[in-house]
């Protein structure tokens, strides 16, 4: 197992280009299963979670092909093309590594009217159940069934015929699941309390390019008329705008200055907001961000929500800042129960933090110090490096495979902006 060396102290200083987003990726190509044409997705990143949902696909009979001959730097173009849906099952083994793998449930149903997915389980940051993915599948007229770690979800002989669900809590993945499975049913859907997330809607442009009809997208309300095929289409998967915010943090908590190049202000508002109050300067130009910590940090009071709130996947990282910043900071994670994983090990490098239930008080310490540290999950392992980039001397962060899901080629990116941090394989 690999792990990364970082000294700290270097200041931060340049360009740093922003990859495609992981999340938004793992939803556009399960919508490959819904056409017999072929789907080309533009600036996919290259990433562990990426490789793992592609072998996924071909589990159910889809080709993949890399159209021309282009140096992969960052960024891929992959076609992918379900002529004929050979298999409708998706096993434990795929799917156990990949929680993202349940969005293959709402296509495959659509589209062949069955499918059976493995239960996905739970993860380090918690439960995460996905009772709601199924309330919305059936409200649109599917018939499931759970039998030995398996969802069975059937539609009528005639097709789904589409129907009404207001979600109790916003939820990304199934507000996902239920839009693309309505957007093949015989009749229309609405969709309630829906998640209003910029990769939904990087969601709903990919169908609407395939033929889809999506109304209110953007907003918690969807509108989906059914259609009776979709096409096939080419679409630029949006910028990372968690990477782009870790990277924001991570130049902020050196005094540093960087260019996000790609990275989409307007996407990333609540994390920029959080970086103004903390003292941080932050412009958003047309073709990326420009990131300036020119003065001292001050403390905050954050807490996550769904979009437009702060993401939860940028708490961990703006917790890293906060421990360098002035006074005392107090962050609520109101998402998910168990996303404080990175407090024991931050505190191993001298940050000083408590944690009482879903709030996380914060005390800036004047010193962090390096320290052999462990990754438990993919934004804690970021928090870690933002952390070890401020701190004095020599970090070892172990397990980094979780970032490997979600970071594109990490070391080199921050290697480019004057980060000293070297991989090498564990001993
Ligand atoms: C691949 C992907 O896009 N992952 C993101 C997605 O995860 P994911 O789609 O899994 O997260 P959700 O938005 O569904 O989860 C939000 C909350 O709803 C709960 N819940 C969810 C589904 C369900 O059926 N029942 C239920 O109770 C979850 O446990 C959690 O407490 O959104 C999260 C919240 O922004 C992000 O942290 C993840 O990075
Ligand atoms: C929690 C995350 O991802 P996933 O839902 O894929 O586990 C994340 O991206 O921070």
């Amino acid at each position: 197992m690999d792990k990364l060396i970082i000294k700290g102290g270097n200041r931060l200083s340049g360009t740093l280009p922003i990859s495609g987003a992981k999340n938004s990726a793992l939803t556009l190509i399960p919508c490959a299963l819904l056409t017999e044409e072929p789907v080309t997705l533009r600036n996919l990143p290259r990433l562990a979670d990426i490789d793992g949902f592609q072998h996924l696909m071909t589990q159910f009979g889809v080709a993949h092909s890399i159209p021309g001959k282009r140096p992969e730097e960052f960024g891929r173009v992959v076609t992918q093309e379900a002529t004929r849906i050979t298999s409708n099952v998706a096993p434990y083994d795929l799917v156990r590594k990949m929680r993202a793998s349940i969005l293959v449930l709402g296509p495959l149903l659509a589209r062949t009217g069955e499918a059976t997915v493995s239960l996905p389980g739970g993860c380090a940051i918690g439960n995460r159940p996905i009772d709601l993915h199924l309330k919305a599948l059936e409200a649109l007229g599917a018939e499931i069934e759970l039998a030995e770690g398996y969802v069975k979800a059937r539609a009528p002989a005639a097709g789904l015929p589409g129907g009404e669900y207001d979600f109790p809590i916003v939820s990304v993945g199934a507000t996902e699941n239920a839009v693309m499975a309505a957007v093949l049913a015989k009749g229309t859907s609405r969709i309630g309390n829906a998640a209003r997330e910029p990769e939904i809607v990087d969601l709903c442009r990919l169908l609407v390019a395939m033929g889809a009809k999506i109304e209110g997208i953007g907003s918690s309300e969807l509108v989906i008329r059914g259609v009776k095929k979709l096409y096939g289409a080419t679409y630029k998967v949006m910028a990372d705008r968690i990477e782009a915010g870790s990277y924001a943090c991570a130049a902020a908590i050196t005094g540093g200055e960087v260019f996000l190049e790609g990275a989409n202000g307007e996407e990333m508002d609540a994390t920029t907001n959080a970086l103004r109050a903390i003292g941080v300067e932050v412009e958003a130009q047309e073709d990326g961000v420009h990131v300036r910590a020119n003065g001292p940090l001050k403390g905050v009071d954050l807490s996550t929500a769904p979009y437009p709130g702060l993401a939860t996947d940028m708490q961990a990282q703006l917790m890293s800042l906060l421990t360098k910043a002035g006074g005392t900071s107090v962050l609520t994670e109101t998402i998910f129960e168990n996303r404080y994983m990175h407090v024991p090990e931050l505190r191993r490098m001298g940050a000083d933090i408590e944690v009482s239930g879903r709030t996380a008080i914060v005390k800036g310490v004047d010193r962090l110090t390096g320290a052999e540290v462990m990754a438990t999950d993919l934004r804690a392992s970021m928090s870690l490096i933002i952390a070890a980039l401020a701190a004095a001397g020599e970090t070892q962060v172990r397990r980094i495979y979780h970032l490997d899901r979600g970071y594109e080629r990490l070391e080199e990116k921050l290697a480019l902006v004057g980060a000293d941090i070297e991989r090498v394989g564990d001993d």
